[in-house]
């Protein structure tokens, strides 16, 4: 029999989601509804006429595993290869990363040499607390903070260090709550398996990862991004949407409630339509899926609700010349350091075919806020942009020495951008999944709330929500 399957939210996990499901001769009819004017959701870029391309959200992504072969499959698909760009390993915006500890700027200790030598603001080469850490037995936990795993295999100093930076850097969270079984699972599986990380990275935690081989032609790039930017992806894939005569897709259309009546979704939106669908694959942060769910499923949304996301201040900056002292893919910066600047990104570096057309510029992005929003900058609905401008440019000035003024700014304020994997995230992701099971809901969960916040485990998880219906119906 032929379903109609709604997917809900137009963001890449979304898009994701139909591009997969189009595929399908099994599925009647596909509608995706986005809330928004615009789909793409994170994926944001802006454009200027000269050329210059700033980026709101992701400014490039990794091709590394299955999950990232798998998204750039999806790139060649929607016939973008010719709108790569790319950054190879060999590139300083692959091999210089920088931390700003203690008023100056560090580079990150890269390959064997690094991992040998003190390198500031370390006490201790690596290579000691690497050493220790195949000799320190096996945590019994279930689950442990990411800073306290790191504490205990490898050393408190790079806890609080390199490791409280790297969860700003990708989470713009507080290591101390996130969860090291969900924010980095081949850490946790290394452990389990191996009784070590560094063994588990030597050896493989058991798992094979098969399509790591498969990735051949892409194996020398450190990241990609697209001439036009990010959001050249999600117009691609809305284009390619529009072309399936099986696939609706609508956006300023906001699902305001889901309710099962026999079986069917009844789904209403905004102006007060309503429309039916066999299955629903929310793709919706999961606190915006919990307000839109019947009040009969609360066992599911107090679990929804307790997956909260940080809000993230985006400067993007533009200098006039080449203005900063070092090259690299950018510097961040430790809680202990300063909690509100998460860290600067050297965007002209990496991908320096989105500068203007015309003379030299330097192109940044000063992240601030996350986990550490409130206490920054106050109220998110009392911050002015001239408060979070002047934060961004001060930190130019006082970590990278740049005294000019920049002559193009860009102040965004992304609220609950980035969902937070706390402690216990996986036990609220098998209850939720379980109780979806026993009730034999027609939902399938997918999106950054749940199992990855990269662009890669988003499409992936479109794709997996996809595919399991698919294989069902
Ligand atoms: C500042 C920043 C930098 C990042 N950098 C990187 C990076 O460098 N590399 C990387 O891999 N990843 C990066 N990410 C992460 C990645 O971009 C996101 O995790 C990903 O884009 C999330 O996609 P999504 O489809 O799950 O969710 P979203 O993009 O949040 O999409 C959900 C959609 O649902 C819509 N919606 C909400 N409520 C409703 C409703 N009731 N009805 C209908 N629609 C609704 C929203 O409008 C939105 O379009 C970054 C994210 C941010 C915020
Ligand atoms: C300073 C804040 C942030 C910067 N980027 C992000 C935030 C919150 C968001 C982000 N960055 C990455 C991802 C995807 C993770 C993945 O698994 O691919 C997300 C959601 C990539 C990333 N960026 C940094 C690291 C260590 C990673 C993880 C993957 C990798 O090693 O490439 C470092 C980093 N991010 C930012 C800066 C300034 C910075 C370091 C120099 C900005």
């Amino acid at each position: 029999m032929q379903k109609i399957v709604a997917v809900v939210g137009g963001g890449i996990g979304g898009l994701s989601a139909c591009h997969h499901l189009s595929k399908s001769p099994n599925v009647s009819k596909v509608v995706l509804l986005e809330g928004s004017g615009r789909y793409g959701g994170w994926l944001n870029s802006t454009r200027r006429d000269d050329g210059a391309v700033f980026e709101l959200g992701p400014r490039g992504v990794r091709p590394a595993g299955a999950v990232g072969w798998n998204a750039l499959n999806m790139v060649s698909e929607l016939g973008l290869e010719s709108e790569i760009l790319f950054v190879t390993k060999d590139h300083v915006a692959s091999k210089n990363r920088f931390l700003y500890v203690n008023g100056q700027l560090h580079k990150m200790p890269s390959g064997f040499g690094g991992v040998l030598r003190t390198i500031s603001p370390f006490s201790r080469p690596i290579i000691h607390s690497v050493l220790r850490e195949m000799l320190v037995s096996k945590g019994k936990d279930e689950d442990e903070s990411v800073h306290a795993f790191v504490s205990r295999r490898l050393s408190p100093e790079l806890a609080d260090i390199a490791i409280d930076s790297m969860c700003r850097g990708v989470f713009a969270g507080d290591c101390r709550q996130l969860s090291v079984r969900s924010c980095f699972p081949p850490l946790y599986k290394a452990e389990r398996a191996r009784g070590s990380i560094v063994l588990g990275m030597l050896m493989g935690s058991g798992e094979t990862s098969e399509v790591t081989f498969l990735l051949i032609r892409n194996k020398s790039w450190s990241q990609w991004s697209l001439k036009r930017g990010m959001q050249t992806l999600p117009e691609a894939l809305e284009n390619s949407l529009r072309r399936q005569e099986r696939v609706e897709v609508h956006h300023n259309t906001l699902v305001k409630s889901l309710t099962l009546q026999g079986g069917v979704w009844e789904i209403k939106l905004e102006d007060g339509s309503t429309l039916k669908a066999d299955h629903v694959i929310s793709t919706l942060p999961a606190s915006a899926l919990a307000s839109v769910l019947p009040p009969i499923a609360q066992p599911l949304t107090e679990q929804l609700r307790s997956i909260v996301s940080a809000t993230v201040a985006v400067v993007n900056l533009e200098y006039e010349g080449f203005v900063l002292p070092v090259t690299g893919f950018g510097h961040l910066v430790p809680s202990s350091e300063d909690p509100g600047l998460l860290g600067v990104v050297y965007d002209s570096v990496s991908f320096p075919q989105l500068n203007r057309n015309g003379g030299p510029t330097t192109r940044l992005t000063v992240m601030m806020g996350g986990t550490w929003f409130e206490q920054t900058f106050g109220s998110l609905h009392e911050v002015t942009q001239q408060t979070v401008l002047d934060r961004a440019t001060g930190a130019v000035t006082s970590h990278l020495g740049v005294t000019s003024p920049p002559v193009w700014s860009l102040v965004s304020i992304l609220k609950d951008c980035i969902p937070q994997y706390h402690l216990g995230h996986w036990k609220r992701l098998e209850k939720m999944r379980q109780y979806i099971s026993k009730n034999n809901l027609p939902l399938t969960l997918a999106g950054a709330s749940y199992d990855g916040v990269s662009v890669n485990d988003v499409i992936f998880s479109g794709q997996t929500a996809a595919e399991g219906l698919v294989g069902k119906i």
